[in-house]
């Protein structure tokens, strides 16, 4: 396997040597890779190649959603890996058409023919959707929880909800999600999110780690800092992340980047450099996605 020149040997997500990986213990008492890879915007016909090099790379934890198109691809390259299944982690989300109980239950069935899994680690409301379905997404979390029952899924989870969107499904189901996937990066920190998360007991998924190969990337400080280490503002930021104690998955469709972005665990950053870098928040100016409280987007 192309384990990076002079990285420790990697054992899989329940077994790592010292300096790799670490995991992050959910509510539920599982265990996530605190690091994984990302493939929104992987085209379906691409994804097989581009997942299967990651797994040769070491990552073990991959994130997909039914509104990418490429859960096929992803279920091709593990199953071409001969990785075994408890070695691999694996997250899909719940498309925006898809919030109706039934069709909870009907496209989850459909999730895991396309992946051709058994059992699924993680499944996530994609986005609440306060302005559709009648603001009802209560009842859509209720039938992902449900699924946990009939032994398919491990865990259940949410993704870009907003502190009241938390505080409702709590109060009103009881059940606490394990994760909550937001948007997080230095120019956008997500503070009011990620305190209700972990408010909540609710692990943050930071998504678009990298503010998606934007501005960030080139930032003075981060530059100063990534030399000072000898590592790339790429690097820099992912470490941040880490040491922020979020869960990142970066998308990459190039090796090289792969592997830099895999190059995280030989290196610390220092707490004055963690703040720094916290210090370039810009607030909602800094969002690169779509806002958890209008976004209402439905597939075709
Ligand atoms: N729950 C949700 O609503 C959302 C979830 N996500 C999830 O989070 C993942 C990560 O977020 P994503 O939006 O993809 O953005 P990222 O922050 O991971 O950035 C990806 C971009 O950065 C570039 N890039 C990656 N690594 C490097 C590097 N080392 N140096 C320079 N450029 C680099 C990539 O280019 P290239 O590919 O050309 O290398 C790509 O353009 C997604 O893939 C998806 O799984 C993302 C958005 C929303
Ligand atoms: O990538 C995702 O997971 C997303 O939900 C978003 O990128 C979203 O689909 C979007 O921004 C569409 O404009």
């Amino acid at each position: 396997m192309g384990a990076l020149p002079g990285a420790p040997v990697y054992l899989g997500f329940r077994g790592y040597v010292e300096g790799m990986v670490p995991t992050i213990t959910l509510n539920d008492k599982t265990q996530i890779p605190q690091l994984g890879f990302g493939t929104y915007l992987i085209p379906p016909e691409q994804t097989a190649g581009i997942v299967g090099q990651a797994l040769q790379v070491g990552y073990r934890h991959i994130d997909t959603a039914q509104m990418y198109g490429n859960e096929e691809g992803v279920g091709q390259a593990v199953a071409a890996s001969g990785i075994p299944r408890e070695e691999l982690y694996i997250t899909s989300k719940l498309a925006n058409d898809n919030h109706r109980p039934d069709d909870v239950r009907r496209s989850f069935d459909e999730t895991m023919a396309r992946l051709g899994l058994e059992r699924l680690d993680l499944f996530l409301m994609h986005w609440p959707l306060p302005t559709l379905y009648d603001g009802d997404y209560v009842s859509t979390w209720k039938a992902i929880t449900d699924l946990i029952a009939d032994g398919r899924l491990r865990t259940a989870g949410v993704s870009n909800f907003q502190p009241d969107h938390l505080d409702r499904i709590v109060a009103e189901t009881g059940v606490v999600p394990a994760v909550n996937q937001i948007e997080a990066h230095p120019y956008f920190a997500n503070d009011t999110a990620r305190e209700a998360s972990r408010r909540h007991g609710v692990a943050v998924e930071a998504w678009s780690p990298l503010g998606q190969g934007g501005a960030v990337l080139a930032d003075e400080r981060i530059t100063e800092i990534a030399a000072a280490h000898g590592k790339t503002t790429s690097q820099v930021i992912l470490r941040w992340h880490i040491q922020r104690g979020d869960i990142i998955f970066p998308k990459t469709m190039h090796r090289e980047r792969m592997e830099e972005n895999f190059a995280l665990f030989d290196f610390s950053l220092t707490p004055q450099e963690v703040d720094a870098i916290g210090a370039l928040d810009k607030g909602e100016r800094g969002r690169v996605g779509p806002h958890p409280d209008t976004f209402d987007y439905l597939p075709d």
